[in-house]
Parts: C-alpha cells; structure tokens; sequence
C-alpha cells in the first residue's frame, strides 16, 4: 500500500485532450468465451474507427498476457488481477483521449462492474459478444477447447472455470452465422445508433 501520495491536478486535463482529439474518450469493453470473436472483432472495428480517424487503442488479452500481465494464470485471483490492470490502464487511456477497445473474457461480473466503477458515466461500454459455446468449441482457433477437453488445460472458462453472464450490456451481439466483416457492420451500427462512435 502507497502512503502520503497527494493526487495532483494538471493543467491539461481529460476534457482538453479529447477537444484536441475531436473524439469523446471511452471504453468498448468486450467479453465473452474464448473463440466467440473478440479479438477478430475488435480488431476489424479499430480499422473501421482509424480510417475515420478516430484516434484508438486495442489491449487484447493474448498480448497483454506476453507483458504487463505475463505474471499471471488462469486461477480466479489471477483473473480478477489481470482485469484489475487492465482496467487501470483503459483508465489512463481514456484520461489521454483515446477510444480503448478492450478484448479479455472478463469472465466475473464484479470486475467488469470495476472497471465501469473507475470510469465517468458514459464511458464505459459493455460489448457482450454472446456466441454459444458449442460455435467456440466448433471454431476452436487455437485448439484450447481440445485441449481443455482432454484435461491438458485445467481452469478452462466454459468448460471448468466460470463465466457470468452480462446482466445489462450496452451492447448484446448476439450469435448470427455470418462473416466477422457483417459482424462488424451490425455492431458499428449498434454504436452509432447508440451516439458512441
Ligand atoms: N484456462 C484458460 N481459460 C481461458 N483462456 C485461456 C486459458 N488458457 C489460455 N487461455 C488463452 O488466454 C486468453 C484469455 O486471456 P484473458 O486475459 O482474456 O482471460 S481473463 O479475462 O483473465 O479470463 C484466451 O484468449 P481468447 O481465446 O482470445 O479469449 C486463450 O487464448
Ligand atoms: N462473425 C464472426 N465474428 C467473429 N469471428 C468469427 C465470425 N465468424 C467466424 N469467426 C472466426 O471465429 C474465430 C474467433 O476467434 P477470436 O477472434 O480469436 O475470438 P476470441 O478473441 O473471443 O477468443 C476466428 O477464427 C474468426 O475468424
């Protein structure tokens, strides 16, 4: 625990990085199984939001777990710290201005509310990308349901490790047998609809 930290205010501020980035920062935060699309979709979804310019961020939770994160596993309690850091992170992002886009499954309820909790109302997005299980077990991208299945992998989230359901997402998408690109479409117009993007 720090102690005798004073927070200090600094000239430029939030409100004044977002005006010189024309865009109103915020979080897309999206959860679900792994293999429900995520990371596919987000990542066609910061093309789609760079090439209006808009000025984003993508923390993507393989990568993330290659370095500021690559201390933890699997367990609940490390779970709940990796989004713990994430969380603090899409923060300062968003105190800098930018659009986080954010791709981990998130699997608790209580650190997805967390991270609503640390942001100013409205800018925290929860983006529910609800795929069936039995869809992420079919697509298996990279073999992990296989894997879990045959007990290689313990703690598997679907399979021996929890995952709650959103109660009250901004955003359901739900599951329809069509390209990532549509997807995306669907989901943009969602946004859009909503005065996010
Ligand atoms: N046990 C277990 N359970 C779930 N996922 C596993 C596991 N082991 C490895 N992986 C791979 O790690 C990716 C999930 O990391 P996250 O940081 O998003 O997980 S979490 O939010 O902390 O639950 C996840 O990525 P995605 O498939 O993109 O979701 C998997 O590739
Ligand atoms: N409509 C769709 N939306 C997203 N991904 C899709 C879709 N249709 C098929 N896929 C495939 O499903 C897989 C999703 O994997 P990924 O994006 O890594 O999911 P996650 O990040 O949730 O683990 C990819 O191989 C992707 O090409």
């Amino acid at each position: 625990m720090s102690t005798n930290i004073v927070w200090h205010e600094h000239a430029v501020d939030k409100a004044r990085r977002a005006e010189s980035l024309g865009q109103k920062p915020l979080v897309l935060w999206f959860t679900g199984l792994s293999g429900s699309g995520k990371s596919t979709i987000a990542n066609l979804l910061e093309q789609k939001l760079t090439a209006q310019d808009k000025h984003t961020y993508l923390l993507d939770g393989d990568n993330i777990r290659h370095g500021l994160c690559g201390d933890l596993g699997f367990t609940a309690q490390d779970r709940v710290e990796n989004i713990r850091r994430i969380s603090e992170v899409s923060k300062l992002f968003v105190d800098a201005g930018m659009i986080v886009i954010t791709a981990f499954i998130s699997p608790f309820r209580a650190d997805r509310e967390f991270c609503r909790n640390l942001l100013a109302e409205g800018e925290f997005v929860e983006v529910f990308v609800d795929t069936p299980i039995e869809v992420c077990e079919q697509r298996d991208p990279k073999g992990l349901y296989k894997k879990a299945r045959s007990g290689d992998i313990k703690d598997f989230t679907g399979i021996d490790s929890d995952y709650e359901v959103p109660n009250n997402p901004e955003i359901r998408l739900e599951y329809a047998d069509e390209s990532a690109e549509q997807t995306v479409e669907r989901l943009y117009a969602m946004l859009a609809d909503k005065g996010l993007v």
